[in-house]
Order: structure tokens, then C-alpha cells, then sequence
């Protein structure tokens, strides 16, 4: 297994493009199933978690083709050859569950394993099932499958999340696109992610109304056909990148990144003196390497709060603020793994539960570090980038579920970082 070494380098300087964004595209692959028709996404990142999903989906029968250089995806789904969704496949990530609620909605039956994804908490799915029970499925859960029919089809209906999930509103929307009948999603996910989808799926003849508010209103179609749609850009890659400059110093221009995709997360940054201006192209961060940052309070929430998956690298970057700060983790109950791994570098973090204090020091050191989840090691990267000497980052498959070619962005502003054979 390999591992990246990162050098702390001083400030960086350049440029980095915004990939598609990881979560978005996941669940776009996922309503191809839903047509016997081509579906074709444009701008798809090239990340190992796109490469799980699809092996899943061609286990179902959906052909997968990559064109451009893996920039470009035909899914065809002419036919569902296999209604079961294997644990080997699904077990490695989360969005694979997806599959659910388009193989309900067009097959009238599935079987899905249950889950697995980074380990952050519990990460139940009995929302997920909630609501396709609203919309008439039976559900039986057996030797770690959910099994799930609708033997006359879905039945359009009210369906209200006690609280925001995300990949349980977007089962939800996939799976009423084809009912019979109108269904209304209250308390939805109002996630950028969760929007691209609805867009997705419109261009693919389903009527959709209210995304990006709390309230889903879906009008069941008889079938969906074809389309082509470009992914939105990585807003968790776009605000990972703006802590680069943040806690190195420098001047970096993240191309194709919009504050509205990020924007509590841009107000924290700024809370801590960092420079954020709007260009042309994208978002510019700039931050002197001499000045050290103000603490700052975070809180993570839903969308359009601050995103639990950009907690870990704004924690690497308050280890260095000149003060005390509080982060709480309001979404998933085991999200502080990065913790023990930046105290290894020299941070004070003292973590009780949902709530983390860090007292900002003056310099981190490089050390032996490895992490248990995505964000997590990246955030270990960032903390790398600031601190003396080496750091070495172990367990790297985290990092390729969701961040491209990241030795080479960074690298392309000037960051010393390599990945080494284990
Ligand atoms: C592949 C993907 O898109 N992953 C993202 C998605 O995960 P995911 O869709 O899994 O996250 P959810 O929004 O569903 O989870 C929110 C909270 O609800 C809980 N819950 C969820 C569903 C359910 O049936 N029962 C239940 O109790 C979860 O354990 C968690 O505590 O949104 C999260 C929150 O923005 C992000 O951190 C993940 O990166
Ligand atoms: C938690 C994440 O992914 P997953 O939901 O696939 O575990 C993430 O992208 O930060």
C-alpha cells in the first residue's frame, strides 16, 4: 500500500481546477438505472469510489463506458440483468445503497446489502427504508441484505425525514420519479449534491420541483430516457484546497470553485483572517505565511451549514490558530479520528464526545501519521504542508476515494509532497 510523504514547504503560489464533485456523481451514476437509455455525465472525477460503483452497477447490468480519458461516462442501462447488490461491492462505500431506490422504482424489486463507507459513525439506513415503505415497498432484512419489492410498483406519497439525511433524500427522489402518483419529501436534504441530481434527473424527463429548498415535490413519470449532464464541482475538494494557502501561507486560485457551494465554510475562513476574493475563473485564497490565524468556532450542519466533510481539515488549520477553538460535530457521533494523528504532529486537542477544543500552537511537526477516513487523512496532508520536516501518511486508499491526482495539485503550487510505495 503506498503512502504520501508531504515536506512543509512554506507558501504556496498557483493554481488548482476544482474536480466533479465525488458525492454528486455517485448518486447521478446510480439514476441511470432508472432508464434504458444512456445516461452521460461530463466533468467525472477520477477517484476509486467512481471505479467501485461502477464495477457495482455493471454487476447489475448497466455498461459502463469511459470516454476522454475517464472525463466522460455512458452508463446503459438497456436492461437489469441482476436485482442483487453484492456486500463485496457495496460494503466499500456508502452511495452504493443507492442503487435501491432506482432498482425498486424500475424492477419492482431489489436487494441490497447493507452499507459500509468511511467509518464516521453509525451510519443507519432506516430513513432510507422509511421512506420507501411510505412509498409502498415491503421490506425485509435478511444475513445483512435489505430486501425490498413493490410487485405492482411505487405509489406516490408524503414522506417527512425526522431529520436531514442526505443520501436518504436522494433514495427517496430517485425512487418516487417513477411512482405513481406525486410525492412530497419534507425536511429534504438542500445539499448542492441533492440539487445536481433533481437537475439530472429533469433532463431525463422527470418533473421534480423544490430542490434546494426543505420541501420535494416529485410527479411520478411513466419512464425516464436519456440525457447528458456535467457534474457540479467538488465543493469539499474546492474548500480542502482553500485551507492549503490557509495554514501555509500564499496566494492560490482554486478554478472553478463558487463561493455559494461553500459559503459558511468561506465565512469561517475569513472569521480566521484568511482572504477569499471572487475571479473570473473561480475563488481566490490568500493568506501571509507571518500571520498566524484567529481561533474560530465551528458547528457542522446540513447544508447550507457548515459541511461535516470539510471539519477535519479546518480543525489541521486551527491547530496552528493563534487561540482557542471549538468544534462540535452535530452530524456523525465518531468524527474526530484525525485528532490523535494531528496531536502525533504536536497539536492540543482535547476531544469529549460531539466536541473538540483546540489551542492553537505555533508549529506542528512532521511525524508518522495515518487515518481511518477520508477527510481525516486529508486533513493530515494540510497539517503536513504546515509542519517542520516530514510527514508520512499511511493508509492512502482513503485518499483515493476522493481526491484526484492529489500529489499533482499540490504539488502544482508548490507543495513537496510524493507518494511512495509501502
Ligand atoms: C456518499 C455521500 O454522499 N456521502 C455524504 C452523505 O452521507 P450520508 O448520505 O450517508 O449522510 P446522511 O445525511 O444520510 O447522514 C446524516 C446523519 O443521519 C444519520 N442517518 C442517515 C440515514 C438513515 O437512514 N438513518 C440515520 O440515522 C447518519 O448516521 C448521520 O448521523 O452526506 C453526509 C452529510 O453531509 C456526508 O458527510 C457524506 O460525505
Ligand atoms: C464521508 C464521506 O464519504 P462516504 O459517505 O462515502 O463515506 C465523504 O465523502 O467525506
Amino acid at each position: 500500500m503506498d503512502k504520501i510523504i508531504v515536506t512543509g514547504n512554506g507558501p504556496l503560489k498557483g493554481e488548482i481546477t476544482i474536480s466533479g464533485a465525488k458525492n454528486t456523481c455517485l448518486k447521478l451514476m446510480t439514476a441511470a438505472l432508472l432508464s434504458d437509455e444512456p445516461l452521460t455525465l461530463t466533468n467525472v472525477p477520477r477517484l476509486s469510489d467512481i471505479k467501485t460503483l461502477s464495477e457495482l452497477l455493471e454487476s447489475l447490468g448497466c455498461e459502463v463506458a469511459l470516454l476522454n480519458g475517464g472525463n466522460v461516462m455512458v452508463l446503459s442501462a438497456g436492461k437489469i440483468t441482476n436485482r442483487k447488490a453484492d456486500y463485496e461491492m457495496v460494503r466499500k462505500l456508502r452511495a452504493s445503497f443507492n442503487v435501491l431506490g432506482p432498482l425498486v422504482a424500475r424492477e419492482h424489486e431489489a436487494t441490497v446489502s447493507l452499507p459500509g463507507g468511511c467509518a464516521i459513525g453509525a451510519r443507519k439506513v432506516d430513513l432510507h427504508l422509511m421512506a420507501l415503505e411510505k412509498l409502498g415497498a415491503t421490506i425485509t432484512l435478511d444475513e445483512g441484505y435489505v430486501h425490498c419489492t413493490a410487485p405492482n410498483g411505487l405509489t406516490g406519497a408524503v414522506i417527512e425525514f425526522p431529520f436531514v439525511t442526505v443520501g436518504g433524500t436522494e433514495n427517496a427522489i430517485t425512487a418516487a420519479t417513477l411512482a405513481k402518483g406525486t410525492t412530497v419529501i419534507k425536511n429534504a436534504a438542500r445539499e448542492p449534491d441533492t440539487v445536481d441530481l433533481c437537475k439530472c434527473l429533469n433532463a431525463m424527463g422527470a418533473k421534480i420541483t423544490g430542490a434546494g429548498t426543505s420541501e420535494i415535490t416529485i410527479e411520478g413519470v411513466d419512464r425516464l430516457h436519456g440525457a447528458t449532464h456535467e457534474v457540479i464541482a467538488d465543493r469539499i475538494e474546492l474548500g480542502t484546497f482553500m485551507i492549503a494557502p490557509a495554514i501555509a501561507g500564499g496566494e492560490v486560485e482554486l478554478i472553478g470553485g463558487r463561493r455559494e457551494l461553500v459559503d459558511a465554510f468561506c465565512q469561517k475562513l475569513e472569521a480566521t483572517g484568511v482572504v477569499i476574493t471572487d475571479t473570473e475563473r473561480g475563488l481566490k485564497v490568500t493568506h501571509s505565511a507571518g500571520d498566524r490565524l484567529r481561533p474560530v468556532d465551528v458547528e457542522t450542519e446540513p447544508f447550507p451549514g457548515f459541511p461535516t466533510d470539510l471539519q477535519a481539515q479546518m480543525m489541521a488549520a486551527l491547530c496552528l490558530a493563534d487561540g482557542t477553538s471549538q468544534l462540535h460535530e452535530t452530524i456523525f457521533e465518531n468524527r474526530f479520528m484525525h485528532a490523535p494523528e494531528l496531536i502525533r504532529m504536536g497539536a492540543q486537542i482535547d476531544v469529549q464526545g460531539g466536541h473538540a477544543t483546540v489551542t492553537g500552537v505555533r508549529k506542528m511537526k512532521g511525524a508518522q501519521v495515518m487515518a481511518t477516513d477520508l477527510r481525516a487523512s486529508v486533513s493530515l496532508i494540510l497539517a503536513g504542508l504546515a509542519a517542520e520536516g516530514e510527514t508520512t501518511v499511511g493508509r492512502v486508499y482513503h485518499l483515493d476515494r476522493g481526491y484526484e491526482r492529489i500529489e499533482q495539485k499540490l504539488g502544482g503550487i508548490g507543495a513537496l509532497i510524493k507518494r511512495v510505495p509501502e
